[in-house]
Parts: structure tokens; C-alpha cells; sequence
């Protein structure tokens, strides 16, 4: 379980995250959603201690992640594994080596870049690999895959990190429709499958409604709605962002598939809060 306690992050006179107080439960999948700016990145940049937090606690199965030092807080960082918009892998390296440095954590930084990985962490990445469906790539360099193939072979390094939790940040920005989909669905998948707790940040509601357990609505750096996907009804919505009905978005409230992409022809819309 990750709790947070009055919680905050300030930058200068900004608060990018102002006393958030939210207790996450092991094995959800949870949604972070809310305009550019309402504090979503810097929330998870908190969580894995890239950031330090100007206030407040972060506990982890009740265990103080804000007082964690060296060693101890290298390895916090390899069991909340980070995804970000834009991939982070070397694009010159081979798709295996990129997943096998998603070990540096358990196994040092000169193994790593003299690429030394034992055999039973080279079965590790080949079997991550195999469950993304990636495999036929392993050799090809990272740089010329599709971007959602980039996205996934990022999943795939999280994933031989052994982590508890995993910190998505925006991970189907760049992504077309299909691409999305499948980097979503990797996510849901590793989430059922490994039961590993999954906070994604995103930018359209629709997609938080349809493959979280939970959804958490940011704005100005508060929380200012926590609770399930079917909670999250257009009053509410528009009572937490404060839009009428020129808003430059609209619910889809028909949204319960796991569909990003809507079959030819449907009249399904795209949720943008942005
Ligand atoms: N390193 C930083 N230095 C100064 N201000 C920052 C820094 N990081 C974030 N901020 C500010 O904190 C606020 C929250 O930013 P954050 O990136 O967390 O929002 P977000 O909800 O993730 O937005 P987006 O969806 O556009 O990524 C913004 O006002 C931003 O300008």
C-alpha cells in the first residue's frame, strides 16, 4: 500500500503539488488525470524520490520512502519503475540491451555499461521481451521501432526491474490511437497478470475510465476527485474543472471498453484535458 501524507512540492511561488493526502491500495491500477500544469508529473517524480518533496511523507507497506538514503533509496527507485512520454532508451543500443539496463539497479552501474549481465538476467529481458511481443526486435536497434514499440520495449525494461509499483507518466502521448491501445493494454496486463500497482498519468479521461480501477483528478496541484471511473460523471466533472458548455471537451459516457481506438465508424469521442 502507498499512502501520502500532506504531500507537497513548491517551485519558487508555485505549488506544483499542494498538500495531496491519498492512500493507493497494492495491485490497482490507478489513473491520474487533470489539465497541463495540475501537478500529475511532479506527483509521480515525488513518488520515485527524483524530486524531494518540501513537505509531507511518502510511506510505502509502511515503510518512510522520504527518509531513504544511497543503496536503499537506489533500489525504492528500481521497485517504483518509471515510463515517461518519451521512451528514455538508447536508440543506438539493440532492444535486449536497452531491457537489460533496466538491471543497473540490482546489479551496479559497470556491470551495466560493460554490458556483463548474467545469463539468468539475459532469460529475464528475453522472456520480458516475449511477453510484450517483442521478441523478433530484440536485436534491432531501439530507434527504429514504431514509437509504441519503443513505449512497450520501455515496459519491458520496468519490468526487469522487479518493481512493486509502476510510475507512468504520460505514456500514450505521443502514440497514435493503435499504438496507445497496445502500450495500455501492456500496462493493464502486467497489472493483472503481476499484480503490480500501476499509476499512469494521463491526458484523455476516456482512456482513464476505460482500464483503471481508480481515478484521481489533480488541479492547481490538489486532489479534487478520488474515487471510481463511474463516479466520475459529467456534473462532477464539470463542477471540479469549473467548464460550461463551450468547454473544449466532451464525455464520452458510453466509454466502458478497453477501446482506445474506436472501430471504423463508431461515433466514439476522444476525452482531451488538455
Ligand atoms: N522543475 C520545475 N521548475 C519549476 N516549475 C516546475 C518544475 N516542474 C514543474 N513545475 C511547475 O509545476 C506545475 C505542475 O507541473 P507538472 O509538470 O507536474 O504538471 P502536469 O499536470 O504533469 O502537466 P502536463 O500534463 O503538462 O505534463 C506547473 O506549473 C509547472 O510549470
Amino acid at each position: 500500500m502507498l499512502e501520502l501524507y500532506s504531500l507537497k512540492k513548491s517551485f519558487g511561488q508555485v505549488d506544483a503539488v499542494d498538500d495531496v493526502t491519498v492512500t493507493i491500495d497494492a495491485g490497482q491500477m490507478v489513473g491520474i488525470i487533470g489539465r497541463s500544469g495540475a501537478g500529475k508529473s511532479t506527483l509521480l517524480r515525488l513518488v520515485n524520490r527524483l524530486i524531494e518533496p518540501s513537505n509531507g511523507k511518502i510511506l510505502f507497506n509502511g515503510r518512510d520512502i522520504t527518509k531513504l538514503k544511497g543503496r536503499d533509496l537506489r533500489l525504492w527507485r528500481a521497485s517504483c519503475a518509471m515510463i515517461f512520454q518519451q521512451f528514455n532508451l538508447v536508440e543506438r543500443m539493440d532492444v535486449l540491451t536497452n531491457v537489460l539496463i533496466g538491471r543497473v539497479a540490482h546489479q551496479g552501474f559497470l556491470p551495466t555499461i560493460t554490458r556483463h549481465f548474467s545469463e539468468a538476467e539475459r532469460a529475464m529481458a528475453v522472456q520480458a521481451l516475449d511477453r510484450l511481443g517483442l521478441l523478433p526486435q530484440a536485436l534491432q536497434k531501439a530507434g527504429t521501432l514504431s514509437g509504441g514499440q519503443q513505449q512497450r520495449v520501455a515496459i519491458a525494461k520496468a519490468l526487469v526491474q522487479r518493481p512493486e509499483i509502476m510510475l507512468a507518466d504520460e505514456p500514450i502521448a505521443s502514440l497514435d490511437p493503435a499504438n496507445a491501445t497496445r502500450v495500455m493494454e501492456a500496462l493493464r496486463k502486467i497489472n493483472r497478470e503481476d499484480g503490480i500497482t500501476v499509476l499512469v498519468n494521463l491526458h484523455t479521461l476516456d482512456t482513464a475510465r476505460a482500464y483503471c480501477d481508480r481515478i484521481i483528478a489533480m488541479r492547481a496541484g490538489r486532489i479534487v476527485f478520488e474515487g471510481l471511473p463511474n463516479e466520475l460523471t459529467r456534473d462532477r466533472l464539470n463542477s471540479i474543472y469549473g467548464v460550461g458548455d463551450d468547454a473544449d471537451f466532451e464525455i464520452d459516457e458510453s466509454v466502458t471498453s478497453t477501446a482506445i481506438a474506436p472501430p471504423a465508424g463508431s461515433q466514439a469521442r476522444q476525452t482531451t484535458m488538455a
